[in-house]
């Protein structure tokens, strides 16, 4: 039988706190409030422990309703959790922050978060729109230096509003340079990393820097249209055959191996289950090389109404 996930399968953050290396995503534009509670309720019986929320993916308050009703019956208990949120690009103003930071605690019915991550190393314009854009459709910038918002986020962590900080979509020179003035240094990075996408240089880069990563779109987004259908690859495939498993278990086993976190998203009961039946079986070297195969750096998330920000990431080597 299946191990179930436990919650023995973490990855020690440089704070000595833990993560644990499966989480839910929550990035789900098209699905109502009720398709999200209902997906939160079956991860945390599944065993999930870790979610991840955001403030641009405007469903924290369906979370948070998720959340306080499996309290409630007693399914979890929120120091049991781990629970990662994200600050939006409009606000990386310092007088922002703890404000936004406020306000998704109020919607996710927390106290205190686990990890925030600030979303993007880019500002854009305050006080609107989330993606305000101008009339070519690309986003209009903030002047806000990312550094001056990440000291505004340690202050969030020393009021004990959030245990720990990182960073999301960042490049090898903004993650140095920010290393070079902070004063709490970032735990984790959320990067896109999947077969496609295998992301090497920054992610070995990331941990030689004492990061943890974390893998979002582990399963390529297959519902963004996207170009390529990771899971639909023939070598994929196969390799799942050869496991009695399914592409998708392959697609998150391969990021594990790696000694990464990753927060493949789902709403429907069976995956969510599917999706935590990885920690029973191990892919080979000869596996992992024919998979790598598959890389393209191809970006699902390349943000591009960004791309004359000043501080777009994707314009560096790594
Ligand atoms: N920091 C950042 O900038 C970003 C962070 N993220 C985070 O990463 C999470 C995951 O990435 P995301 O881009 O959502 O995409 P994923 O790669 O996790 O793919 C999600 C899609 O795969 C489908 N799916 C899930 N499990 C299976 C399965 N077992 N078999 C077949 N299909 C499956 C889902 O369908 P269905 O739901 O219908 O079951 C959904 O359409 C996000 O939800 C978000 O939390 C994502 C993007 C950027
Ligand atoms: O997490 C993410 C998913 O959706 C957002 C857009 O709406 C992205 O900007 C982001 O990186």
């Amino acid at each position: 039988m299946a191990k179930k996930y436990i919650e023995t399968e973490r990855i020690r953050l440089s704070s000595g706190r833990q993560i644990p290396v499966l989480g839910l995503g929550t990035c789900a534009p098209l699905q109502s409030e009720e398709e999200i509670i209902e997906a939160v309720k079956s991860a945390l019986r599944s065993g999930y422990r870790h979610i991840d929320c955001a403030a641009i993916y405007r469903n924290e308050r369906a979370v948070g309703h998720a959340l306080k009703e499996a309290f409630v019956m007693g399914i979890v208990k929120r120091e049991d959790l781990f629970i990662t949120s994200k600050l939006w690009n409009t606000c990386h103003k310092p007088e922002l922050v703890l404000p936004s930071l406020k306000k998704t605690l109020d919607d996710l019915g927390l106290e205190y978060l686990d990890l925030y991550l600030m979303h993007w190393p880019m500002a854009y314009k305050e006080g609107g729109e989330m993606n305000p854009l101008d009339e070519n459709g690309k986003a209009i910038s903030s002047d806000v230096d990312y550094i001056d918002t990440w000291q505004a986020m340690e202050d969030c962590r020393d009021m004990g509003k959030t245990r720990d900080i990182g960073l999301s979509s960042f490049n090898s020179q903004q993650i140095q340079r920010l290393l070079d003035s902070a004063r709490i240094p970032p735990v984790a990075i959320q990067l896109e990393v999947n077969c496609y996408n295998t992301n090497k240089k920054l992610v070995e880069f990331a941990k030689s820097k004492g990061l943890v990563v974390v893998a979002f779109s582990p399963l390529g987004t297959p519902s963004k249209g996207a170009e390529f259908q990771l899971l639909q690859e023939p070598v994929i495939q196969e390799i799942a055959d050869s496991h009695k498993k399914t592409p998708a278990q392959v697609a998150i086993r391969y990021l594990i191996q790696q000694g990464l976190a990753t927060v493949p998203k789902s709403v429907t009961a069976r995956r969510i289950a599917e999706n935590t039946e990885v920690f029973d079986f191990k892919l080979t070297d000869e596996e992992i090389s024919k998979l790598e195969t598959l890389n393209r750096n191809y970006k699902v998330y390349s943000e591009k109404i960004a791309v004359n920000h000043k501080y777009y990431p994707f314009n560096a080597d790594f």
